[in-house]
């Protein structure tokens, strides 16, 4: 039960609703109220809700002027003579946010006394992204079966829909989009539409939005028409009377999400139209009723044919400027895909007149699934506060947020971990994934470390806090080091995307192969992406290019990313290349072993349950660490024929061995 309840414990010994004043009743104020009822620690006296144009809150003379429609501000104040916790925003959504933060603030060791908390979210559209189907199964879904019902909608509303929107509205998420990017266009139709509406009936009261991702040929396949050419007046016309049938049993309905052009998607290059032609006709459909688009820049294009990682930029970058008011690019936080690490996509702060909105990805397709174990805020973090050299100190999250550029919209996207899994997210720790998510799309500016400690400490028993932030914060780096170690990327299994397979070259398409990546042979390995190879750091400011032009000047961690070397290019470690690799493989095995150590040491704080999964989930993890290391060094050894360095603990099998050792099958594996 400890898990199904998220990082929303229940912590009032006894209910206490006549501590909480509500002076204008309405049914998000409720629903604060009764947050506040079930986790009010006996310590606080009173609480009040109210809108900052109540009479008596003006009387207070506050600063809630720069508060926006969901910014909150959280105050010990003295209303008719006695002491009181205000809760108060332009807003009732604004009142639920700061009831949330209220709470967490109390959950997380902050005193019941002189509270004085206020917050405006940075970034406007805050949304997961489901790739659920319609059958129930959930692309690259390591959680279960999909949270949403479609069998019994719209007639039942399951208890999970609420709860899945109070866990959202406690991190302050504010849109869903309810199926996979790879759409059917059935989602369209009638019978999913009203489904659709029972799930935007729930969520309303939490202040969240549900989208739809949109299937771009859908006029030919549920309209009849012969084209889905976006100039096409015939087309256009048949998704604005979808796009009306939509508001008309969704009056809030958010907006459409669109994959086009990419893994055999439809879209308007097919027809020789622009992406902006086909983004633009989608949003002058939703325009009307106050909708947006969120079109996707993770394209194929045959425009690089030498370097993927090159193609959204090279699609994308000239359309700045040629798209309407409410459509957002949504960019995927690095140029390939969602890989352990990779450099920020250069695209964010090349496209100043478009507001773009980074999609990261919650669910761990590269990073051992549900699982291993791998905290992914200081992998947000790390995109977010990367300088993308376009003006002085202009970070990722800057450009964003939109402010610079005075955008009317801004947003971030997570794709989400969320199953039917009695945990939610497959694991405890993945819960943090989720959470780190909803924080960071709030505050970009949030560290890392903060936010693990907020959630370790409403997850947890306090006194298991350190070491589980301890845990958290060296994981991602882990995963990163046994699977691809200095900018090295994607070297997994095909299609399933689990385990290594660093050797595999007889794909279809070029860049689905990992050599395609590594690009090894007897001399040397990496990808050469300067002026002497693909030349795509040409994609980034001057700054950041020239950084990247020379091995010396480049980051370790991205090393390979940017560069082809010799195995034995000596790095400032003190190290060769090669012994670095072999010596960060072995980090990262050894890294797991600490983390489940210290996880041991919490058996007597942590619930039987929770303790017992995440144990057995830390030995798979260290199994299978051991493997991509074993299967790495025993293939990177195949090409460069080196020695290990002196020491080092040779393969436990030889490469046939691990070549012959292929996952065919995986949850959420659309192949
Ligand atoms: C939804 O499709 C996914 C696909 O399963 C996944 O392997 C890849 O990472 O990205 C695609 C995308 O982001 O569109």
């Amino acid at each position: 039960e400890d898990g199904y309840r998220l990082w929303l414990r229940q912590q009032a010994p006894v209910p206490a609703p006549d501590r909480i004043a509500v002076t204008a009743p309405s049914p998000k104020l409720a629903l604060a109220r009764a947050e506040l009822a079930r986790a009010l620690p006996a310590t606080v006296a009173s609480v009040t809700l109210a809108r900052s144009d109540d009479p008596r809150v003006v009387h207070l003379r506050l600063p809630t002027r720069s508060l926006g429609d969901e910014g909150y501000l959280v105050r010990t104040v003295t209303l008719d003579g006695a002491a009181t916790i205000l809760v108060t925003g332009h807003s009732d959504r604004a009142i639920l946010y700061g009831s949330f933060a209220l709470l967490r603030h109390l959950a997380t060791g902050g005193a019941a006394s002189g509270i004085a908390l206020s917050s405006t979210p940075r970034v406007k559209l805050r949304v997961l992204d489901h790739w659920d189907n319609l059958d129930g199964s959930v692309e690259r879904g390591y959680a279960g079966a999909s949270l949403w019902d479609w069998w019994t909608l719209p007639d039942f509303r399951d208890p999970r829909y609420t709860d899945y929107a109070r866990a959202n509205a406690s991190i302050g998420i504010n849109g869903t989009v309810l199926n996979n990017v790879n759409a059917k266009a059935d989602s369209l139709t009638a019978p999913y539409i009203a489904k659709a509406a029972t799930l935007a009936d729930v969520f309303r009261p939490w202040g969240i939005k549900v989208y739809l991702s949109a299937r771009f040929s859908a006029p030919i396949e549920l309209g009849g028409l012969k084209t889905a050419d976006p100039r096409d007046p015939a087309v256009a016309a048949w998704w604005r009377s979808k796009a009306d049938e939509i508001y008309r049993a969704i009056p809030d309905f958010g907006g459409f999400l669109v994959k086009a052009n990419s893994e055999g998607q439809p879209g308007p290059r097919d027809y020789n139209a622009t992406h902006a032609d086909g983004a633009n006709m989608l949003a002058r459909a939703v325009a009307p009723h106050g909708g947006v688009v969120m079109w996707r820049a993770f394209v194929y294009a045959d425009t690089d044919p030498e370097d993927r990682a090159k193609q959204a930029y090279t699609e994308f970058r000239p359309l700045d400027g040629s798209f309407d008011d409410n459509v957002l690019v949504q960019v995927k936080n690095g140029p390939i895909d969602f890989q352990p690490r990779e450099p920020f996509h250069p695209l964010f702060g090349a496209m100043p007149k478009t507001p773009l909105m980074p999609e990261f990805q919650i669910t761990r397709e590269y990073l051992g699934f549900a699982t291993h174990l791998a905290y992914l805020g200081p992998l947000f973090t790390e995109v977010l506060d990367a300088q993308t050299g376009r003006r002085p100190d202009q970070t990722v999250a800057d450009v964003i947020d939109g402010r610079a550029d005075h955008h009317a919209l801004s947003g971030m996207a997570g794709v989400a971990n969320i199953g039917r899994d009695r945990d939610w997210s497959g694991s405890t720790f993945n819960q943090a994934n989720w959470y780190a998510f909803g924080r960071l799309a709030w505050d970009p500016g949030l560290s890392a470390r903060d936010i693990a400690r907020e959630w370790a400490l409403q997850t947890f028993d306090a006194r298991a806090a350190d070491t589980v932030v301890a845990m958290m914060m060296p994981s991602r780096e882990a995963v990163v080091d046994y699977t691809g170690p200095l900018g090295l990327a994607h070297l997994m299994g095909t299609s399933a995307h689990y385990g290594p397979a660093p050797w595999v070259s007889d794909l279809q398409r070029p860049e689905w192969n990992p050599v395609y990546y590594h690009r090894a042979d007897r001399q040397g390995i990496g990808f050469d992406r300067t002026a002497s190879g693909s030349d795509a750091i040409a994609q980034y400011a001057p700054s950041l290019a020239r950084r990247y032009a020379d091995p010396q000047t480049t980051p370790l961690d991205e090393l390979l990313w940017f560069h082809h070397l010799p195995w034995t290019y000596a790095l400032s470690t003190g190290r060769t290349l090669w012994d670095e690799m072999v010596h960060r493989y072995d980090a990262g095995v050894a890294a797991v072993a600490v983390m489940a150590r210290e996880w041991d040491t919490l058996k007597p704080v942590v619930d039987a349950e929770r303790w017992q999964k995440t144990a057995t989930f830390l030995q798979i993890q260290q199994r299978e660490a051991q493997w991509w290391r074993d299967a790495s060094l025993a293939y990177w050894m195949s090409i460069n024929g080196l020695p290990l360095p002196v020491g080092v603990t040779p393969p436990a099998q030889d490469l046939a061995w691990f070549q012959a050792r292929h996952v065919p099958y995986a949850p959420g594996n659309p192949g």
